[in-house]
């Protein structure tokens, strides 16, 4: 396995070219938040515009839309029960799942997202919307732009591999037969790509172990694959992966526990350390 090292974040993070304009760093639509987990995906929003996305859209329940807007008014809204396949149609990358649930319309959501997209999009399958895929084996049009982020228990249910038996040859096994791209997370998270050897982090702490950490790091994925065309998909996945828990290790030095929220909040800085 390749240990990540801050040299992924130098090879990814990019200089912006003076005549550039919001459009150059990606269209991002959030998909999630419904009445129960609005948190979920005002934490990926926000991770999401923090790492630079130019134009950020969330879809969500509309009960979340004042609260979105209190904390991150740079995001637009939609509501997710309406015309999804209309909304997603000028969007780079797509990010699914942060607090989507796992109601009947949670699930007619992610199937029309599956049937509308297209070829030039990137999609982020996070949270419910892995648990939805796994049980309702659900398929994908373009195995190769789909990033799938489980934490250990959606490993499970994506992969069938039990927690406790989930080998590096057998993850690799899954995702060379899927041609799909899997951020495994857990106290030391590894990235995985088709018929390469794994990406390993060996930055990270305990004091992320609270609700809204992965949120957070799909949101910054997202971000990450909408504005760095001249990395690969894999690159910029483990770029972003990379720099959610070195900042979170960081920060862990002096606080005992790392909200979402504080990460967020330094994300820009940490960026400018590493631009190229
Ligand atoms: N503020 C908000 O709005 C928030 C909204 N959220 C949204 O909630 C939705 C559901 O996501 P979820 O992860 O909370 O639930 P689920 O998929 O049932 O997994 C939990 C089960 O798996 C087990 N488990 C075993 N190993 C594990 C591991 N390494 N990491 C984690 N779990 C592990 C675990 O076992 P136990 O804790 O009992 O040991 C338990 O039985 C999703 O859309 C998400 O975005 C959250 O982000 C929170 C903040
Ligand atoms: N003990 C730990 N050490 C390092 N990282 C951790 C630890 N516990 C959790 N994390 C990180 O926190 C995130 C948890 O993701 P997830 O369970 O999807 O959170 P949520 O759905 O609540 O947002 C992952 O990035 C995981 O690697
Ligand atoms: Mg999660």
């Amino acid at each position: 396995m390749k240990v990540l090292s801050n040299e992924i974040l130098t090879a990814v993070i990019k200089k912006r070219q003076t005549n550039s304009h919001k459009g150059d760093y990606g269209r991002l639509i959030l998909i999630g938040g419904d009445a129960h987990y609005g948190g979920a995906i005002i934490l990926a929003a926000s991770a999401a515009v923090y790492s630079g996305t130019g134009l950020t859209t969330v879809a969500c329940d509309p009960l979340n839309w004042s609260p979105l807007h209190a904390h991150l008014p740079e995001a637009m809204v939609l509501d997710f029960k309406q015309n999804i396949d209309q909304s997603i149609v000028n969007a780079d990358v797509i990010v699914i799942g942060p607090g989507l649930g796992l109601s009947t319309m949670s699930l007619q959501i992610l199937k029309t997202v599956l049937k509308e997209i297209n070829q030039n999009q990137i999609l982020i399958i996070d949270g419910s919307a892995i648990s939805l895929f796994a049980e309702e084996k659900l398929k994908l049009k373009f195995p190769e732009n789909t990033i799938f982020t489980p934490h250990e228990m959606e490993l499970q249910r994506l992969t069938g591999i039990k927690i406790g038996n989930q080998s590096v040859e057998k993850i690799q096994n899954y995702v060379n037969q899927n041609g799909v791209i899997i951020v495994a997370k857990s106290h030391e998270t590894k990235v995985y790509g088709p018929l390469v050897e794994p990406f390993l982090l060996k930055v990270g702490s305990p004091a992320q172990a609270t609700g809204g950490m992965g949120d957070t790091l799909a949101g910054m994925i997202g971000s990450f694959l909408g504005q760095f065309r001249q990395a690969s998909l894999l690159e910029c996945v483990a770029a972003a992966t990379y720099l959610h828990s070195f900042i979170a290790e960081n920060l862990s030095k002096d606080n005992y526990v790392v909200l979402p929220s504080l990460i967020i909040s330094r994300i820009p800085k940490f960026m400018k350390l590493f631009e190229e």
